[in-house]
């Protein structure tokens, strides 16, 4: 997951049914690929092979087939192996980007497309400021470049304190116009949003750090972050089958099918999804 390559692929999601003109549309798009293989096989970044997800999460990070935890000390170490990777990394662009800094123009320019998309389809009430929260937020980097020029306020949340002081150090001072609000120093597996604040919650390059469990809680807990017709848009790399568990880390890269497996785990409307190659 480190490793930021222009492959990538945006989702969005949100709380509508599937009826009427919007979901017409989308039941079509969900409808192309769902012949998912349940429980598809992976490896991880030293060859090592799992016969499915169920024993990768088992051996990974403790947890019964249910997601629930069998062992928490070894989900703990997940998570704290982690958060440790990301301490002993620089606080700057090419450090969040695992030294693929050149990737960030390239991609402020996809989202802007995306989000340009969602909002002429989708626009957002005029009526009060425009808020997003950027998950995983790293140095502030995609909030800096992207979030800011398109939200009111932006507030970021990200469990690795030497990166939030730099994005502090740099956005925390702006005090006119579009501004970045509050900064959490929380992982996303313990963060639960102010009720109804966000237009969108925007997770990029970080879900890959929780397990399934955490996944479906976070997307079920943060639901009540959103204002009535706001949009979750999530923005991560994707294995071309199973999955990947990087050891260096500690982190998934899930496939589309197994993403699409867990958004539909979630309740949520899958509204539009594009892949970057
Ligand atoms: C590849 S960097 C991406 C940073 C930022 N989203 C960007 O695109 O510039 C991955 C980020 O995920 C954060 N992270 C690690 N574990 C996390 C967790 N459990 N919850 C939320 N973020 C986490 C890391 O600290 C790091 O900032």
């Amino acid at each position: 997951m480190r490793a930021c390559s222009l492959g990538g692929s945006f989702c969005a999601l949100d709380l509508r049914l599937r009826t009427g003109r919007v979901g017409e549309a989308v039941a079509v798009r969900v409808n192309c690929s769902v012949s998912l293989e349940m429980d598809e096989g992976g490896l991880d970044t030293e060859g090592k092979m799992y016969a499915s997800r169920k024993q990768m999460w088992e051996e990974e990070a403790g947890e019964d087939a249910a997601g629930n935890p069998k062992n928490a000390l070894k989900k703990q170490e997940w998570y704290h192996k982690g958060v440790s990777y990301w301490e002993g990394v620089e606080a700057s662009v090419d450090g969040v980007l695992g030294g693929y800094g050149n990737v960030n123009d390239r991609d402020v320019i996809d989202s802007t497309a995306f989000l340009a998309e969602i909002f002429k389809e989708c626009p957002p009430s005029k009526s009060s400021s425009l808020v997003a929260l950027d998950c995983g937020a790293g140095v502030g980097r995609v909030t800096k470049n992207f979030l800011l020029h398109h939200f009111h306020e932006v507030d970021l949340v990200e469990p690795v304190r030497h990166f939030l002081e730099k994005a502090h150090a740099d956005l925390g001072g702006i005090t006119e116009g579009n501004r970045a609000v509050n900064f959490f120093c929380t992982p996303l597996q313990e963060f639960t949003p102010e009720a109804g604040r966000y237009d969108v919650i925007w997770v990029q390059w970080c879900i890959g750090h929780l397990t399934d469990h955490d996944f479906l809680e976070f997307f079920k807990r943060a639901r009540v972050g959103l204002k009535p017709g706001g949009f979750f848009v999530l923005k991560e790399n994707i294995a071309k089958n199973g999955f990947v568990v990087d050891k260096e880390d500690t982190s998934v890269t899930r496939s589309d099918a197994y993403f699409r497996d867990l958004f539909k785990q979630t309740g949520f409307h899958l509204y539009k999804t594009k892949v970057r190659t």
